[in-house]
């Protein structure tokens, strides 16, 4: 099976429609383009290639297979609207489906169709969001109390010359804090990671930290998912990625019966109010698909099987922790090269009447802390590109003429299209089209937070993206299902840190610029590499634990 399917793939690209596409000429029999693509900073080719091509356009990958990468107001709205004959590839959703179980990010179709009714409301809702807030609050002033207190003993590098400037290494401060937040928000379970206390946390915390380290495959896992029948003989990483998970699944097994009972025993009694308070106060994600899961007006087949909610448990603990925590990174790297924002913000925060802890009304009604957080959503989106296969031959519908490869004219109504077959993939490049000038306008590369404050471009407008004009959470059926919890998680962390802390950059922007730049590459989520991520001089300008 996997020799006739690489004998498929070697002469696909002599049937496909995409022979007609335009696009830069393959550099490596076998590689295609991908040395270039990944040699480079993300979205750089593509940025590149788009001002020479247009915004539909065709590279090689392995193998001389075509791919196709898309721009295209419309087709994108397509592709986004119909994600039954989009799926995403294969191979990711195996390497993921390794990880994860068959969660949401891995399930296609109509098994995808049946998680998704489940699981956005309640869990994803305002109402839950509301009452996620106290955590999210919770965790970041822990950690801000626990730098205040490091400056006061000195206990960080100091800056010479000055009395309470500290260096700190922000991404893993920030890699921790989020993954507290989505253990109490997730499944209950306050997983120390911020206090050091995780150290004795045990088991669980070892299989997480197992599961986040492995998330990007090697060498030897990419043949295995491109040849599956090789799989019989597991990789190391595979191997140990399975012993996390059988972890996982028992404590997670547990963490359910539980979740089940509780939520019997409130039925039972028919009223909220004399629900296990402990259990509901803190209105866990995984306590509220349970309910959801088991609700009465739910039909039988309609429900998740218990391995399908499990697998819920490490998709938001991976999909919800590292994109945060990059993201927050990325406005504290932005507000460091740009003071006069972060004076601007810090005075808005600082004018808020709620104090340390303003309600989620409040702090989603802050538009100085709003325009900081689209902005750097948009300049810096954490998650790169995303990747998909067409399930059939089909036509995809553009906005913009196009000139095919034998140089003949596609203006006309019919002609406004692309035909892919069954298999092709399509790439969907989300920096670049967040930071397209033909968009956004000349300045589409520069911060600059009060672009969100006056009128929008009407080409940004039309973005199908599910929040804020752009695609940092893609768009559509497939968007990320917690893009409110992570805005709002965001928007609390922002608001914690900046009424305490003026940030400067401790290294040249551009080594970081170039480092964390690299780390945005993987398709959903980045991997750290090894070392300081993003080193920052830290000074206390209001000791809001005192
Ligand atoms: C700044 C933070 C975040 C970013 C940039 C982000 C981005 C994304 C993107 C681009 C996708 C689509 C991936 C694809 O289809 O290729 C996605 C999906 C998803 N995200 Fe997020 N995400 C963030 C935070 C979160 C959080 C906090 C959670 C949960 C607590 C979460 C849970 C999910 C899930 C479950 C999916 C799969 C949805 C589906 O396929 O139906 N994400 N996210």
């Amino acid at each position: 099976k996997d020799v006739a399917k690489l004998i498929r793939n070697a002469i696909r690209p002599y049937f496909s429609p995409l022979r007609i596409v335009p696009g830069p000429k393959s550099t490596h029999w076998l590689w295609g383009n991908m040395r270039e693509i990944l040699k480079a900073d993300p979205s750089e080719m593509h940025d590149r290639w788009e001002q020479e091509y247009g915004p539909v356009l065709k590279y090689k990958i392995l193998m001389g297979v075509n791919r196709l990468s898309v721009t295209d107001v419309r087709a994108l709205g397509y592709i986004f609207a119909h994600n039954m004959d989009f799926e995403k590839p294969g191979q990711i959703r195996q390497s993921l489906a390794d990880i994860l179980g068959e969660g949401l990010l891995v399930v296609e179709g109509e098994v995808h169709k049946q998680q998704v009714h489940i699981a956005p409301s309640p869990a994803f809702g305002t109402s839950q969001i509301r009452a996620l807030i106290g955590t999210f609050f919770d965790k970041s002033i822990q950690m801000r109390d626990i730098w205040l207190h490091k400056l006061r003993l000195n206990e960080f590098e100091v800056k010479s010359g000055t009395v309470h400037t500290g260096q700190i290494e922000a991404v893993m401060w920030l890699n921790r804090m989020t993954l507290d937040i989505i253990g109490l928000a997730g499944f209950g379970y306050d997983l120390g990671a911020l206090d050091g206390s995780s150290k004795s946390g045990g088991e669980l915390n070892q299989a997480i930290r197992i599961l986040l380290r492995t998330m990007r495959p090697n060498l030897v896992d990419i043949i295995q998912s491109l040849l599956p029948a090789t799989r019989v003989f597991p990789s190391a990483r595979l191997r140990e990625i399975r012993e996390a998970r059988k972890t996982l699944e028992r404590v997670g097994k547990q963490f359910l019966e539980e979740r089940k009972a509780a939520v019997r025993t409130s039925t039972a009694m028919g009223s909220e109010g004399k629900v296990d308070r402990k259990l509901f106060q803190d209105k866990d994600l995984l306590t509220l698909l349970v309910r959801a899961n088991m609700a009465n007006d739910l039909p039988e087949n309609s429900r998740m099987t218990d391995d399908e909610v499990l697998a819920q448990i490490p998709t938001f603990l991976l999909a919800g922790h590292e994109t945060t925590s990059t993201a927050v990174a990325w406005v504290i790297y932005a507000l460091s090269l740009h003071p006069s924002v972060q004076d601007k913000l810090r005075a808005e925060l600082l004018a808020c009447k709620e104090g340390g802890r303003p309600s989620m009304e409040v702090l989603g009604g802050l538009p100085y802390l709003d325009a900081v957080v689209r902005e750097t959503m948009r300049l810096y989106s954490p998650t790169s590109n995303t990747l998909r296969v067409a399930t059939k031959d089909i036509v995809i519908p553009t906005e913009k003429q196009w000139v095919d490869t034998n140089g003949v004219q596609r203006n006309g109504i019919q002609q406004l299209s692309y035909r892919v077959s069954k298999g092709d993939s399509i790439f969907i490049p989300i920096l670049s089209i967040n930071r397209s000038r033909d968009i956004w306008g000349e300045d589409a590369h520069e911060f600059k937070p009060e672009r969100w404050l006056s009128e929008l471009p009407s080409a940004a407008t039309s973005l199908p993206g599910i929040w804020g004009n752009i695609l940092s959470f893609l768009g559509g059926n497939r968007a990320c299902i917690g893009w409110r919890f992570a805005v709002f998680e965001m928007k609390t962390i922002v608001y914690t840190l900046v009424r305490t802390f003026r940030f400067e950059l401790a290294v040249k922007p551009e080594e970081i610029q170039m480092k964390s730049m690299a780390v945005t590459r993987p398709h959903l989520r980045a991997k750290v590499e090894a070392g300081p991520q993003l080193p920052v001089w830290v000074t206390a300008v209001v000791d809001e634990a005192s």
